[in-house]
């Protein structure tokens, strides 16, 4: 029984990472503008990169709040940051996609998104990605916690201290999959479907390399932050 059970420190664990995602979003004046610019594939290759960067930012702040992340040894922070920046990105857009947002966001973004100088190859995967994350009907402590679980992922380039970060994340997958009984107590596979999103996730990670590459050899424009933590230009 006490297996399935969240316990109180559990609780206290879930609510850091759960209010932390819920306090980091994007400005309002970032999606406000979502609306009102032209449609162009140059002003909506414009209007993402300014999300994009916004959504770094977001990022950031989220996962200095990820308990003990801050302990790990600099350099891996930084090389977790980089190595899962693009998958938490999409699993974010992938949130916010799915959920219908206020006054036809959702439409107008993914309309922009297909209009911004992606190629066909590129739309087609992450779209299925999109529609694969809808159908979970994630609940928002599952968005937090798989969120925060794709960040401390060990196995991510340049990452020194592999035992460190497994520390990190095993109390978050413990969680997790208890979260997913709890909401979801008549799909036993549902914490197995979550986790196979991950791996879709590093699928896009490659998708999204293709994607930059093209977008400079038409020489479109990045901010530095997403120059530093995309290591392009
Ligand atoms: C929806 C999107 C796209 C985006 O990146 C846009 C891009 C991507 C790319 C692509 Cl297209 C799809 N998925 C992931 C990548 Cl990272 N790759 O390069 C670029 C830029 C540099 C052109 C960055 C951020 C958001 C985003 C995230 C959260 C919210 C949000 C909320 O939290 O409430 C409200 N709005 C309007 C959001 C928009």
């Amino acid at each position: 029984k006490e297996k399935a059970e969240i316990t109180k420190e559990q609780q206290a664990f879930m609510k850091v990472i759960v209010d932390s995602y819920n306090r980091h979003q994007i400005p309002q004046d970032v999606t406000k503008k979502l609306l009102q610019e032209q449609y162009s594939a140059e002003e909506n290759f414009i209007l993402l990169t300014e999300m994009a960067t916004s959504q770094v930012q977001v990022l950031v702040e989220f996962t200095k709040n990820i308990p003990g992340f801050l302990s790990l040894d600099h350099e891996d922070q930084i090389a977790l940051l980089k190595g899962s920046a693009v998958e938490a990105m999409f699993l974010r857009s992938a949130q916010v996609l799915s959920t219908k947002m206020p006054n036809g966001h959702t439409e107008v973004l993914e309309e922009r998104i297909r209009n911004s100088g992606i190629s066909e190859e590129f739309m087609t995967p992450m779209f299925n990605f999109y529609k694969s994350i809808g159908k979970l009907h994630m609940v928002q402590e599952e968005q937090a916690l798989l969120t925060a679980v794709t960040i401390l992922t060990p196995d991510r380039p340049f990452v020194k201290d592999h035992p460190a970060v497994e520390r990190l994340q095993e109390p978050m997958l413990e969680v997790l999959r208890k979260l997913c009984a709890l909401h979801h107590p008549r799909e036993p596979q549902y914490f197995a479907r979550l986790l196979g999103r991950l791996t879709e996730l590093r699928t896009l990670n490659h998708y999204h390399t293709e994607m930059l590459t093209s977008w400079r050899m038409n020489d479109q424009k990045f901010t530095p932050l997403l120059c530093e933590i995309w290591d392009v230009q």
